[in-house]
């Protein structure tokens, strides 16, 4: 169904006026309200029910024609999708935008203000939520039959505040007052168990006396670019099975009453808010099974109504991608009803998993690697922890005793149940071999970091399935990340490369390469710089709404903007910004540029240091920002609540991007994409897509730093105290002693202890040993920011780069090496 834009369904079927008459529609027969009490937030609901009608118009167009050429399909399988506001974008997608500005501007209303007035469906933690939702985007837009399996919580990520410079957190109702976007599939819900007992009956396994939730789908439409293809987030909803028991009420046990409503509506209620680093808590756990069961189901019930009842064509017609072992338990789950529902024996039903799963590892830390104590499994899925032994039992006495015959310590040592280190201690099992057994292909998201997948994380799953693991470079989509954030800068492409059609570069985005050619040229430079000086202007007005601080738009814009984690070393930032400011304090006529260093960054609620390392940045930031000695040269701003709508107002902005993490740590990062797209340098390590990124770019038009993955092994290896460094780097060791001295938050001295002493303690993350480096780096940030032709020739390169790190690049590689879908 791919049109080229001119022809697509919505451009053609929809003008100004008729947008405009849909928009009245709306606001009167579906909100009933007249068009004088109208607000923004009736006009951006009225258009988002228009844009919705049009949606699942096209999902319908799609269903049936995937139905009708009998279609494989991806399952994207994923407890996080981070979709951000959703109705500018999909304005963009369906080449509707101007139609719909022109329509709002009839009606006397402004679209830039009504599109402010969404709020952003916080559903994921940070990248790999965020992947999720750009992945749909690609898959729409490359026309791949596809779903997008979620939960739609109720809470999504919490919403941060700072008290006295520390994090508050507070609830995100996002879809309390409305949510247009979703739409209930009563016909499609699925009634899912947990808990009960196994007996056997006749040779079969039966799972009895469970407790039953109701799964509500909710299905979101996702628009493609510049195709008509529509494809479906279909994101569940935990309901009790059992409605409301009027018996007990009638008795006055009105608590009792709803007490089954209440439990079930637990299950959907809230993402848990950690990022890299499993919670594990039961409701985590039932979470997890609720929205596998209800998927599985639901896909399966298609392919049964498209394909009838024959398994032969199941692995043909269904490919599942784990995002995560977040999922893993679809594994045991689809094993279940192969084997207990249809008949199918157990080695026949392993190898349709293995064909139609497979999973894609995201981090290598070991924290974050989930195991879930067996007994908890057995007490919540029984059958589950059965079937889970009947693999573990098969894998390791058929297929690991053939790799390695009568050996046991690698039985061990590979084994899905995870044998307690001393007595008395609880199995664990562990998701990521499960996922790794269950499927026919693992990949990691960078070529570093799949690499160490295959040395570190998995060398012997590698060495006995030397096929199965494989690397996809993360992606992030055009249209959102510049098309839609930039659109300046979009239009200044197009003035220059042309966007005709056979020039496409928002869907062929490696078509960007033709702008190397105006690097040096001085007026693309022009251009080029007074588009980054206009969104810094825009982005100065968000600051001074948001933290009432005054930046100047000249001033190089530094930007780290991710989850607070000790290995993304937001802390290593923090100590740079604080020699500096003791530097111009020294010498306030130091000859350097005005620098404003941008912070936005949430930490898991339970993350004791992360919450210290905000605390601190607040702190710093508060005196720097109110110290008239050092004439405005630097600014320290750190944005509350940073979420996706924030990433686009900031990324557009930025001068610097900030991917300083240890290396080995940052699986791929893919925020350090988003900037380089939108003219910012790097900084950072060579770590995950950094690398990619470098030789995308060349290395003279990136600042890297530090050690590399194999010199952080050698100084484990030999040994490395942090105090060596602290005693022998003079600048470094007085901001750590500030930081100590309790100087910055005298009405609690020790406020920053938990950081110094992970810093003087060990430091893990190697923050002191890369601080030089790193402080070198800056310093000639400063030298080439101090030329700007030479500046604005690098930023330019970069955006000219960045065509590898599409998510349709990614997705093709995903469809051709995984999925077997080109
Ligand atoms: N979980 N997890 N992993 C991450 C991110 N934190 O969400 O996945 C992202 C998406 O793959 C990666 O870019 C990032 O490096 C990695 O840490």
């Amino acid at each position: 169904m791919s049109a080229n834009k001119t022809e697509q369904y919505a451009a053609t079927t929809l003008d100004a006026d008729r947008l405009a008459q849909s928009i009245k529609r709306h606001l009167q027969q579906s909100l009933g309200v007249d068009l004088e009490e109208a607000g923004p937030a009736e006009y951006w609901e009225a258009l988002s029910l228009v844009v919705r009608e049009l949606g699942l118009d096209l999902i319908r167009k799609t269903r049936h024609k995937e139905r009708d050429e009998k279609a494989r399909r991806v399952y994207y399988l994923s407890l996080e999708f981070l979709v951000g506001r959703l109705l500018g974008n999909n304005l963009h997608n369906l080449g509707i935008y101007k139609q719909a500005e022109e329509a709002m501007a009839n009606l006397g209303v402004n679209l830039t203000d009504v599109l402010e007035h969404e709020t952003d469906p916080a559903l994921g933690n940070g990248g790999l939520g965020r992947l999720a939702a750009c992945f749909m985007d690609s898959l729409a837009t490359l026309d791949l039959p596809a779903f997008g399996y979620g939960i739609n919580y109720r809470f999504g990520l919490f919403k941060q505040d700072f008290a006295g410079g520390k994090q508050v957190e507070s609830p995100d109702g996002w879809r309390e007052e409305s949510c247009p976007w979703g739409i209930e599939r009563p016909k499609r819900k699925q009634l899912i168990k947990l808990y009960g007992r196994v007996s056997e009956r006749a040779g079969k396994a039966v799972w009895e006396d469970t407790q039953e939730i109701l799964g509500m789908p909710w299905d979101v439409p996702v628009t493609g670019y510049g195709t008509d293809t529509v494809n479906t987030l279909r994101l569940w909803e935990s309901r009790a099975a059992e409605g409301f028991d009027l018996s007990s009420f009638d008795e006055g046990r009105y608590q009792e009453s709803r007490s089954g409503e209440i439990q079930a509506e637990n299950v959907s209620q809230v993402l848990y808010p950690n990022d890299n680093h499993p919670a594990g808590k039961e409701l985590r756990l039932i979470q997890q099974y609720f929205f596998v069961a209800c998927s599985i189901a639901d896909l399966i019930a298609r392919y049964k109504r498209e394909n009838g009842d024959n398994w032969d064509d199941f692995a043909e017609k269904v490919a599942i991608q784990l995002n995560d072992t977040h999922p893993a338990i679809a594994v045991p789950e689809l094993m279940r009803i192969l084997m207990d529902e249809e008949d199918i024996v157990f080695s026949k039903a392993l190898s349709i998993c293995r064909e139609v799963f497979s999973y894609t590892n995201h981090t290598l830390l070991p924290e974050a690697l989930e195991k879930w104590p067996q007994n908890l499994i057995t007490k919540v899925l029984p059958r589950h922890m059965q079937i889970i032994h009947m693999i573990n039992y098969h894998f390791l006495h058929t297929e690991v005793e053939a790799q390695w015959p009568g050996d046991n310590n690698m039985k061990r040592r590979l084994s899905i149940i995870e044998e307690p280190e001393r007595p008395g201690g609880q199995q664990m099992v562990r998701m990521a071999y499960l996922s790794v057994v269950g499927s026919h292909k693992v990949n990691g998201v960078a070529a570093l970091h799949s690499g160490l997948v295959k040395t570190t994380l998995f060398p012997e799953f590698n060495e006995m399935w030397p096929d199965k693991l494989v690397n996809v470079t993360n992606g992030v989509t055009p249209r959102r990340w510049l098309d839609y954030c930039n659109p300046e800068l979009a239009k200044l492409i197009d003035d220059t490369i042309g966007n005709d059609g056979k020039v496409d570069w928002r869907r062929n985005l490696s078509q960007l390469d033709a702008i190397n050619a105006y690097a040096d040229d001085p007026a693309f430079q022009k251009k080029f710089a007074a588009i980054k000086h206009d969104n810094k202007i825009r982005f100065a007005a968000v600051v001074k709404e948001l933290c009432n601080i005054d930046i100047s738009p000249d001033a190089i814009f530094d930007v780290q903007i991710k989850r607070l984690h000790e290995y993304k070393r937001q802390q290593l930032n923090l100590l740079h910004i604080m020699a500096l400011y003791r530097r111009l304090l020294d010498n306030p006529d130091l000859d350097v540029p005005q620098r404003v260093f941008i912070f936005g960054a949430k930490a898991a609620p339970g993350y004791k240091v992360a919450k210290t390392i905000i605390h601190a940045i607040n702190r710093v930031a508060e005196r720097v920002n109110n110290d008239r000695r050092i004439k405005d040269k630097l600014k320290v701003v750190f944005l509350p609540n940073y979420r996706i709508t924030l990433a686009e107002k900031i990324i557009p902005a930025a001068d610097v991007s900030e991917q300083i993490s240890t290396a080995g740590f940052e699986a791929s990062g893919t925020g350090n994409m988003k900037f380089a797209l939108n003219g910012a340098l790097t900084v950072g390590t060579l770590d995950g897509a950094n690398v990619e990124i470098a030789e995308e770019v060349g290395d003279d038009n990136i600042f890297i730093y530090g050690l590399t993955v194999d010199e952080v092994a050698e100084l484990r290896h030999r040994g490395y105290n942090p105090k060596d460094v602290y005693n022998s780097n003079a600048e470094l060791k007085a901001v750590i002693d500030w930081l100590a001295s309790g100087d910055l938050c005298p009405e609690e001295p020790d406020a920053f202890r938990p950081l110094v002493d992970s810093l003087l303690g060990g430091d893990y993350f190697l923050t002191l040993v890369d601080y030089q480096a790193y402080s070198d780096a800056h310093d000639k940030i400063v030298a080439t920011w101090k030329k700007p032709e030479l500046w604005w020739k690098k930023a330019i390169i970069n955006t000219a780069s960045m065509g590898k790190f599409s998510s349709d690049r990614s997705i093709m590689d995903y469809a051709k090496t995984i999925w077997n879908m080109a």
